[in-house]
Order: C-alpha cells, then structure tokens, then sequence
C-alpha cells in the first residue's frame, strides 16, 4: 500500500509540452494568463517554456521576472548541453540563466538508440552531457529537475546504460529523476513494474517522479501506476493537451490521487477550482472543452436515463462516483425521450416550479416530450423549449403575441440580402413589420423583433448567437425534416430554443419565436425562477 502520507508535487507543463499540440497556438499573453490561472488554482511547479528556443518564451519569462507568480515555482525547460562542447560555451545556458527562475527542467537521452541514432554520440559523450549539464547549472545556482527522456523504452531494451544516465544525474546534483514514457506507448502493470524496480535501484536517494504520454490512452493510469510505486512528482498538462495524443490529464490525474487514493495534490479549496481552470485554459486555448471529459466535462455528472435520475434523487450515490463539487463540478439532469417522470420533476425543480408525481400534468409533459422527440425535436440542447412546454401543459404559458404568419424572399443575385415581413398581434392589435438580414433566419429574427419592440423595449437588447440546423432524415432528400436550435442572448443570459419541421424557413421560425417569447419571460421573472434554462453570459 502506498504511504498516503506523502505529498505529490504536482508539475504541469501545459505552456511547453501542451502547446507542442497540433492545432494549439498560445500568445504571449496567453501563456501569461493560463501561468496566472495556474498559480491561482495552487500548482506548485508550472513549467513556462524552453528560453531561447523561441522569442515568446524569452518574453514569458522576463515578464514573469517583472511580475512573479504568487506561489508557483516557475521552471525554464531545455536538453543537455550538444555533444563535445563545454556547458559553459552552450548558448542555450545563457538563456535558461537570463530566464532567471529557481528551478530549471533538463531533459537528456535515456535509450542507448537515441544517442548513437539521434545525437550521433557516444554512450560515454551522453553520461557526460547529462553530469556537465546539470553540474554547470547548479554551479550558477539553479536547481535541477532532470527529465529521462524515452526512459521506459531505453529501460527496457538496456537498463544498465538507462541507470546509468540516472546515476549521472543524480551525482551531478539533479534533485528529481522524472521517468518519461515519452512515446506514451508503456502499459499500466509496466510502469509499475519499471518503477518500483528504479525506486529500488536508487534507494530512494533522490525522489522519483514521472511523466506520460497518452498514445496508448493509458497517461493517466500510469502516472497513477507510478505514483503508487513511489513516484512523487507528476508531471502533465491541464485537459491532457500535449504533442501527438496528448499529455497525462491533470485534471484526471489529481482528483484520482487526492479524491480516491489519499495523497495530497492541492489543498481542497483549490480542488473545488480544478473545472473553472479547466473550462479557462480551453477558452485561452481556443480549444472547445470536451464535453465528455472525466471529472470536469459538462456531462461527467449529467444524468440523462430516468431510471438513474430517479435513483440519483434519491442519492446521488447510486450513479456517481464522487461528489461533483469537490472538484467544482455540477450536476445535471438532462431531459430527452429517455426521461422518466422523476427528470421532469428535477428539472421542473430547477426551472422553479414544485411539481409531484401525482400531478396529472407530469405524465402529460412527459408524453409530450417523448412524441416530439419521436419527431425529432431535440430538448437537451433546448431547455428554454422544455421549460415553455411544461408552462404549457401547466397551463402557466402566457400568450405575450399571436403569430399571424410571415413571409421570406431571397435575392441570390445582386444584393444576395434576404427579405422577411412577419405580421403579429398584440393585445388584438395587428403589427406588419418587415426587415432585411444576409440570411432569411437573421431576416426574420430582425422582423418579428421590429415588429414587438415598442411593446416589449427589452428585446431591443436581444440577438441569435448561435444557429444550427440538423437534417434528421437525410436518406428523405428534400423531403427531409430539419431541425433547427438557436441560441439566443440578452447580452447578459443566454437560452435555447428548438424547431422541426420538413421546412427549414417554417423549423427556424419556430426556434426563433420560442427564443423571443423565452426572452420575454426572463425579462419578467426572477433569475430564481428561470435558473435552470439559461446560462450566464460569461
Ligand atoms: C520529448 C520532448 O518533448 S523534448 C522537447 C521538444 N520540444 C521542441 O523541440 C520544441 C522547441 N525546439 C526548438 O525550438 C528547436 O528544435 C531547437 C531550438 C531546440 C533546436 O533547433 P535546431 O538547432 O534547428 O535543431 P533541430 O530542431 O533541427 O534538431 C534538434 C537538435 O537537438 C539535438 N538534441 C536532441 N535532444 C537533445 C538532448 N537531450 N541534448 C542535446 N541535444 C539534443 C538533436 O541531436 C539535434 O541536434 P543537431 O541539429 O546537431 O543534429
Ligand atoms: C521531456 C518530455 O517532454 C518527454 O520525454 O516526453
């Protein structure tokens, strides 16, 4: 069993080893903002960048000199020093020492292949990178993190030679040995075994840490391997961002270790932080947040089965793993045709309303949804649509205007503007309006809005910001039914709204209509009341 006393150092390398994703581009600023978020969320070493490799990480670091991170080590990453200069002569030093922080991360070559094949070198030459390398840099005062870069693949085919670019690390002063699974392709009952055979080997002189890929989606079960062997650092990325298929997921990594196996990673108020960072760095990022991620993706707690709703009403035991806000998570009941009665009474619950089971209407909505999901209306992307059916059915939906009809011409010639008039009435009074837009949607968007205006001022501050149409049965060709969700905003909430229809004008209308009449309502209600189907604008 593991010594659950121990601490793990957690060290993320999200602004190095993650930028090295495909598709992943971080500004300087950027980076500044995530290091900060960082720091916030209590992370004790956050590795900037590679000095010298780039202008940008120079910046980084210089800025970060200017302006220090309230609790974080900074740590400046780069290799050993080339083959048969003096460590001192190595430029790249110069960097890592002009980048000023305590710690310094090097990363040299533990697999015997690398060296004659990649460095072109001798066996000896790379023992002596290493020791020169971490030698000269503790000599100007820095200490040293060493990195084993490929250690498991060179473990395996000569562990000699691989302990013994350990042992020069570690004479030379290094005072981690990080294990790398650099090509991510090690197993779980591997690593554990490689571990506990180096935690061995060193006697436990110099504290072991590791560092995984995830190309056989399996970095998160061997940093937790390693860990369990002995390993007392963990080093990996915020939602697993990283070269090829990504890095271990700290996001993972930490609530498994502190939530499940009694180690210690973050203090519990920063845990409760770990889905707020998670949701900021893909935002810097520009990278959607998955969904689906374990502990802090928007479903990881979202219950959609009414069989589990109904038993997570009563404890949410019976389908969670953990209670969603230790790591700031929240849960969701999502409503769609796999709903049972007790779905609707939770999200009635969260729309404000008090429902029970023996309310005649319940049965009657759920029957509602399911008909309308069997049409292809879509109602967990769309809970301003639920919540306007259950006032339906409850005969709480109020008639704000009755729509009379609209019409839509689109010129895909000259102006390639799209014309819409839409004609309402209120209160008995009938409005003809009529509104241009790019489109035929943002045309009549613009219309009906005209049109109810001076009735209702707050929809001056409305407009869709997001549009996305489905064909649900593409195998019908042009007679196929389309679906549209809309999302709307008031510039301070956003809400969702569905249509179908086998037109795609008369399915956008619909979504359109109910966004509007949705909007009205949260005009005229409690943020209370109306919680549960919007979402603040961030
Ligand atoms: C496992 C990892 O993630 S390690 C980090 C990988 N990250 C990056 O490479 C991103 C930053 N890298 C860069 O900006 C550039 O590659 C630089 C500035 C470091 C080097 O650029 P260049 O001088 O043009 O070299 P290039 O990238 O073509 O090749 C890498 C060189 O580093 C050498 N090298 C590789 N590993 C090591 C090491 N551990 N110690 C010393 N040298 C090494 C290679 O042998 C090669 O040397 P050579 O050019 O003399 O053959
Ligand atoms: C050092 C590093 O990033 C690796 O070996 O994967």
């Amino acid at each position: 069993m593991p010594d659950k006393s121990n601490l793990i150092s957690i060290y993320d390398t999200t602004l190095r080893d993650g930028a090295q994703r495909e598709g992943l581009s971080l500004s300087l600023e950027d980076k500044v903002r995530i290091a900060r978020q960082l720091d916030e969320l209590g992370i004790p070493f956050i590795e900037g960048g590679w000095p010298g490799a780039n202008p940008k990480d120079v910046q980084f670091f210089w800025q970060l000199q200017e302006e220090p991170l309230q609790q974080a080590e900074l740590v400046a990453f780069c290799s050993t020093r080339r083959p048969k200069i003096a460590a001192a002569d190595e430029p790249m030093f110069q960097a890592i020492l002009a980048a000023g922080t305590r710690w310094v991360t090097i990363f040299g070559k533990s697999w015997d292949l690398h060296v004659i094949e990649g460095l072109k070198t001798s066996e000896d030459e790379n023992l002596a990178m290493i020791g020169d390398t971490i030698a000269y840099l503790r000599s100007q005062g820095r200490r040293v993190i060493y990195d084993a870069e490929h250690w498991f693949d060179g473990y395996k085919h000569n562990p000699e030679y691989a302990l013994k670019t350990l042992e020069a690390a570690r004479q030379a002063g290094a005072e981690w040995l990080v294990l790398c699974d650099t090509n991510g392709g090690t197993l779980p009952h591997e690593i554990s075994q490689v571990v506990r055979e180096v935690v061995q080997a060193t006697g436990g002189t110099t504290p072991v840490g590791i560092h995984t890929h995830n190309d056989a989606d399996t970095a998160v079960a061997n940093a937790i391997a390693a860990v369990m062997e002995g390993a007392t650092m963990v080093q990996g990325t915020i939602n697993g961002y990283g070269e090829r298929c990504g890095n271990a997921n700290l996001c993972s990594v930490i609530p498994n270790l502190q939530l499940k196996l009694g180690y210690k990673c973050l203090e519990d108020h920063h845990l409760a932080s770990l889905t707020q960072a998670s949701r900021f760095v893909s935002e810097v990022a520009n990278l959607a947040p998955d969904e689906h991620a374990a502990f802090v993706g928007r479903s990881a707690f979202a219950h959609k089965g009414g069989i589990h709703v109904s038993a997570v009403e009563r404890n949410p035991l019976t389908y969670e793993h953990l209670q969603p806000e230790k790591i700031g998570n929240v849960r969701r009941i999502v409503i769609s045709d796999q709903a049972g009665l007790s779905n609707i009474l939770a999200k009635a619950r969260s729309f404000g309303m008090t429902l029970d089971k023996q309310h005649p209407a319940c049965r009657q909505i759920l029957q509602r949804l399911k008909e309308l999901e069997s049409q292809g209306y879509q109602f967990e992307a769309a809970e301003a649509s639920f919540d306007l059916l259950m006032r339906q059915a409850l005969g709480h939906r109020q008639q704000m205007f009755e729509l009379k009809g609209f019409q839509i011409h689109c010129d895909i010639g000259v102006t390639k503007n799209a014309l819409a008039t839409v004609k309402v009435a209120v209160n008995g009074k009938d409005i003809l309006a009529a509104a241009e837009g790019n489109g035929p949607v943002s045309a009549l968007d613009d219309a009906l809005r005209k049109a109810l205006v001076n009735f209702y001022p707050a929809i001056a501050a409305f407009h869709l910001t997001d549009y996305k149409v489905r064909i649900l049965d593409s195998g019908a060709g042009t007679a196929a039914k389309t679906r549209v969700l809309v999302e709307s905003s008031n510039g301070h909430q956003r809400w969702n709204t569905v249509g179908v229809s086998g037109n795609i004008l008369e399915a956008s209308y619909q979504a359109v209509v109910e966004g509007i009449e949705y909007g009205l309502l949260l005009e005229s209600a409690t943020d209370l009341e109306l919680a549960g189907s919007t979402v603040l604008v961030q």
